[in-house]
Parts: C-alpha cells; structure tokens; sequence
C-alpha cells in the first residue's frame, strides 16, 4: 500500500459522496449537523472548527445506533476523520496547499471511498515551514485548551478592558506623517532568520517602537518557532504602551482568538494559506464580537482574489515574504495591487499591509507607490541598538509625535 497517491491528487468527486453514502448506522449529515452542507458541497454553518463542540450531539445520536461504548468512539472516530478529509478537500479546491494535520490513515472499521487515502510515508512529514508550524499548532492548542477551557476564556473576555482601534491607528498615523503608518514587530527570532536580538526585553522595544512613532505594535507569541509569548502580550499591554497591539500567531482555531483577547490583544492575524474562506468569515465574526481588528494576510493573487470576496475585511496585509520558501521580494506588493484587485481596495478603502523585507526609505517609497497605507516591519529595527532611531533611519526621516 506504501507510495499509493495520497486522495487530495485523486478526484474529489471519488471522495466527497462519502459524506452522504456513509455506511454507519448515523449518517455523517445528522452526525455533523452543525456544519448544514448544502448538496453543493458548501459549508452554510460556520462550525468547521468547533467538531469538538459536536462531539455531545455525536455522543447523543451515537446511544441510539451503537451498541458498546468502544463501537461508539470508533463511530465518533471514524465521523470526525471524515470531517477532517472533508475539509481538507475544500481547502484544496480554493487552492490551499497547506494541510492542516498530517494526513492520517483512516480509523479502523472505515469503509468508504475514504479509504484511497492510503498510507504514504513522505505525506507525513511537513513539506514546509506553514505546514510545520500548522501541524504543531494544532497540537498546541489542543494542549492549552484543557488548561484555559473555552467557557472560561469567555468569561474573562467579559471583564477585559476594552480594546483599541488599530485600524484607526494606522489612519491616523499615515494622515499625520504622509507615511504609511508602521506596525513594528517585536521579534526576538524567526525560522528564516534566526536569533535577531540576543538581550531581548520585549517591554523596553515597545516602548521605543512607540517613541519612534510606530502606530501599532505587531507582538510575536509564538514560542517553539519565534521565541516569543504571551506574556510580552500581556507585559508590553500591562507596561502602559498606547499603541494598539496584533497578536501575531498561527491562527487555526476560534480558541485562539479568545485567548489572544485575554492576554491584551487589540488585533489577530488571518493568514489565507492556512484558512478556508468560511473559516476566515467566521473568525472574522468572532473578532468583531470581541472587538477585535483583523489582519488577513496573503501572499498571491489567488489569495488576494479569495480575500476579496469575503465580507468584512478592512486591513489585507501582503506578505513579501513566502511562508514556504522564505523568499522575499517587495515586488510581490506592487505585483498584488495592479490590476482588477487593486481598483477593488482602492473603491473599498480598505488599508493594504505591506509586509516583510523593508529595510530603507526606498523600500517604503515603492511600497506606499505601490498603493499600501500601512507597513509592517520587524528585522531591520529590531536589530537595531536603539529600534527607536531603527525607525527614523527606516522612513528617513523622524516620524515620532515630537
Ligand atoms: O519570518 C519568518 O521566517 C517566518 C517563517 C514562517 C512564518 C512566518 C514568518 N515570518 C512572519 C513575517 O512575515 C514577518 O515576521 C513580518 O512580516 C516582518 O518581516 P520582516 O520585517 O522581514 O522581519
């Protein structure tokens, strides 16, 4: 079976009928009730995520149709894989590459077209860093939400301060100096680059961001791959920094969202090459309820065409860097604004994001030609001795509020 073609290079069509001629007892639509698939193979009910959540009505329709109780967690079992191939498929067909969990064989007692998904020992590993950093995530946040459960991050959501306008912040600062407003990144390293700062105090670099006239402040809280945490979240909030703060994480759960509002944060980041289009709208809906702005990033036309058509967004960073492969070209922001997608941004008003790979005046100067309103900017003053004057010397100028 070894070396066999993993599904997604199979039809779809082959796969996807699975869901309805499911062979079990409880029919994979009753057992996914909240996800409501149309026959068009849509998602109508933004639930993807919550298969969790799903689990006590699965439990309850399961007492009517097994037996045992090991009959019922393999039925359980077997739904939620189904879940997952399927979503994985809809991911596929809006051009998503990046798999979500290492492909799994199917639990044993499947039978179903499914079942082509067979064994393949490369599929196993990561084919990139997205996909690394992805499949670790969903691991982590398994992890941290049996020590923060949902139900009481809601809670503490209620009693948080409020939150600050980062959208408005970046207006306001690009109104105020010509330039597009700045985002610093507070970054102790990344997979690309390494260690860029060794004596690393998250506080002291914020509040120099914030003197040297950075807008909003982007803070890496991601431990394994940046070195970075929550708590330079909750520190820099707690320290009295002003700026509007983007929890930069891997988003791949609603959870996640929650807890990066307890922990301080006044933005999240959506990255397209990890998220489907239903995923993003219904994180998006979780963001507004919370407050919070979104920074949906992305990295190709494709991407960009995606984002487009979704409801909602204001702020659309342009990744210059390739999650992938790590190459960066600041062309890539000129690249995605011509054309039909840039008169689209243009009559909505939204704010682009130019990201990654700034380092000079001239690098800001053919990205606000290009169309951005706003830049968001980590290496090149983070490494500085004083990131304060790491700004000015960025814009060439001093852009500071004095
Ligand atoms: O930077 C990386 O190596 C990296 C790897 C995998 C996922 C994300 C990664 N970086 C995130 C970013 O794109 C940057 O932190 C951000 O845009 C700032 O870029 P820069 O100014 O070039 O530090």
């Amino acid at each position: 079976m070894e070396g066999l073609v993993p599904v997604q290079r199979l039809s779809i069509k082959v796969a996807s009928p699975s869901l309805y001629r499911c062979n079990n007892s409880v029919s994979i639509r009753r057992s996914i009730s909240g996800f409501a698939m149309d026959r068009k193979r849509n998602f109508r009910a933004p639930s993807q995520f919550s298969i969790r959540a799903q689990q006590s009505d699965l439990k309850e329709s399961l007492a009517v149709s097994s037996s045992s109780v090991e009959d019922k967690g393999n039925v359980l079992r077997i739904k939620e894989w189904e879940v997952e191939m399927y979503q994985e498929e809809l991911a596929i067909s809006q051009g998503i590459r990046i798999r979500r969990k290492p492909p799994s064989k199917a639990p044993l007692g499947y039978s179903g077209p499914f079942e082509l998904r067979l064994h393949n020992n490369d599929a196993d590993s990561p084919r990139n860093i997205l996909e690394e950093i992805t499949w670790y995530k969903d691991v982590e946040v398994s992890r941290m939400k049996e020590l923060n459960p949902l139900d009481v991050l809601k809670k503490a959501v209620e009693d948080a301060p409020p939150t600050r306008d980062f959208v408005g912040a970046l207006r306001m600062a690009h109104k105020r100096t010509g330039f597009p407003g700045l985002i610093a990144e507070v970054k102790k390293a990344s997979p690309s680059r390494g260690i860029l700062k060794e004596n690393f105090d998250p506080v002291e670099i914020a509040q120099a961001y914030e003197k040297g006239g950075a807008a909003c402040l982007s803070v890496l809280t991601d431990q394994k791959y940046f070195q970075g945490g929550f708590e330079n979240l909750e520190a820099i909030r707690s320290a009295g920094v002003k700026c509007p703060l983007l929890c930069k994480e891997f988003v791949v759960d609603p959870w996640q969202i929650y807890y990066a509002r307890t922990k301080g944060a006044d933005a999240v980041l959506l990255i397209a090459a990890v998220l489907t289009d239903l995923e993003i709208t219904f994180l998006l809906k979780i963001c507004k309820k919370l407050s919070l702005a979104a920074l949906v990033e992305v990295h190709d036309e494709r991407e960009m065409g995606r984002v487009l058509g979704i409801e909602g967004i204001e702020l659309v960073g342009i990744n210059n860097r390739s999650l992938e492969t790590f190459e960066v070209d600041i062309s890539n922001t000129k690249k995605l604004l011509e054309g039909e997608h840039g008169r689209q941004i243009r009559e909505r008003d939204m704010i682009v994001v130019g990201e990654s790979g700034l380092f000079t005046p001239d690098d800001i100067a053919y990205v606000q030609a290009a169309g951005v309103k706003a830049v968001l900017v980590g290496e090149s003053i983070v490494k500085q001795n004083d990131p304060e004057k790491g700004i000015a010397g960025l814009f060439g100028r001093n852009i500071s509020h004095t």
